[in-house]
């Protein structure tokens, strides 16, 4: 790459990271470990996909994960639950998914409604067939560094990303904005595994942004759109972008922005993920690969 030079105006030096091509890729090489695994006379592996209440965003998603699960030649279990389904409702369900040979992941779309506990259903998903990773177990396995676990989605997508830019990430500061369970912890896990120096970085970490900007490798995970700005991002650094928020444009419109001042940090990182087309395909292309792992499991080696 030439540098650029002062006379160029906007000059945009990062690079993207094309998370839409490498979902794509990721999705037609387990549709090939699917038809193989049929040729040897297995059933398709099943993903169910639970969505309680009908907020229209997760309907999306739910829905675009169920077409991302056909394309990869696997069976799609559609579960809508109302809005007012209690608890015990829920749990005799993913009871009866658990029992169920057909279905080889489970995943229950999150947020739920208040009368729901979120760790108490997702604990009550079988270990071999928790998907989205988020189980006591499958968490448990991660922070011990043990490779027999299913690692959430998301943050192995993260990782993914990653890994098309760095070949080698020991020793880089990599600097994690956002401590959930869902992505932020997880994400800490897989870094160290990397050999990276990481630092969780959240709502109540002083001087963050001096904190960012010594980051080699920045993953932001916090649903505030347009936090990071580019000052707040080193020269050349790697930058994943996992928030994203619909916002109103002044035309009317909408649009999907992430956590990261796109434009701004384009002059400053050295790679970054757009928002969309970045870490949104890589979640649901590794929950197509964890379903597929899951699934041979239970189908190849039923005994392990
Ligand atoms: N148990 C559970 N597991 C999840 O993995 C989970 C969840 N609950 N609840 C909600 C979040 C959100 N999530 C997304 C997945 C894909 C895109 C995605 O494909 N985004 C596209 C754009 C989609 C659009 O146009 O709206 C993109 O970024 O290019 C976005 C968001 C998974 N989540």
């Amino acid at each position: 790459m030439t540098a650029p030079t002062s006379t160029e105006q906007s000059g945009r030096t990062a690079k993207l990271i094309d998370g839409k091509a490498m979902a794509a890729q990721m999705t037609t090489e387990i549709r090939q470990q699917v038809e193989q695994l049929v040729e040897q006379g297995h059933e398709l592996p099943g993903l169910a996909v639970v969505l309680v209440g009908n907020d229209p965003a997760s309907e999306v998603y739910v829905k675009n994960k169920a077409i991302q699960t056909h394309r990869a030649g696997m069976k799609s279990f559609m579960q809508m639950m109302p809005e007012s389904t209690s608890q015990e409702e829920l749990l005799a369900l993913i009871k009866e998914l658990n029992e169920n040979p057909k279905v080889d992941g489970i995943l229950v779309q999150l947020p739920l409604p208040p009368q729901i506990d979120a760790a108490t259903v997702t604990n009550a998903i079988h270990p071999d067939k928790d998907v989205d990773g988020l189980g006591e177990v499958n968490t448990g396995r991660l922070a011990l560094g043990m490779n027999n676990g299913i690692v959430p989605c998301t943050p192995l997508g993260c990782l993914k990303l990653l890994q098309s830019v760095h070949k080698d990430m020991t020793g880089l500061h990599a600097v994690i904005i956002g401590a959930s369970n869902l992505v932020g912890r997880p994400m800490a896990q897989l870094l160290l595994r990397e050999n990276c120096t990481v630092t969780v970085a959240h709502i109540h970490t002083r001087e963050i942004e001096k904190i960012a900007r010594e980051a080699d490798i920045l993953v932001v995970a916090t649903g505030k759109a347009g936090l990071v700005k580019g000052s707040w991002i080193k020269p050349g650094a790697t930058v994943i972008d996992v928030g994203i928020t619909r916002i109103q444009t002044p035309e009317g419109k909408s649009r999907l922005v992430g956590d990261v001042v796109f434009e701004d940090a384009c002059q400053v990182a050295g790679h970054i993920t757009p928002v969309p087309g970045g870490v949104g395909p890589m979640t649901i292309a590794c929950l197509l690969h964890n379903t597929f792992l899951t699934a041979s499991r239970h189908k190849v080696n039923p005994a392990d």
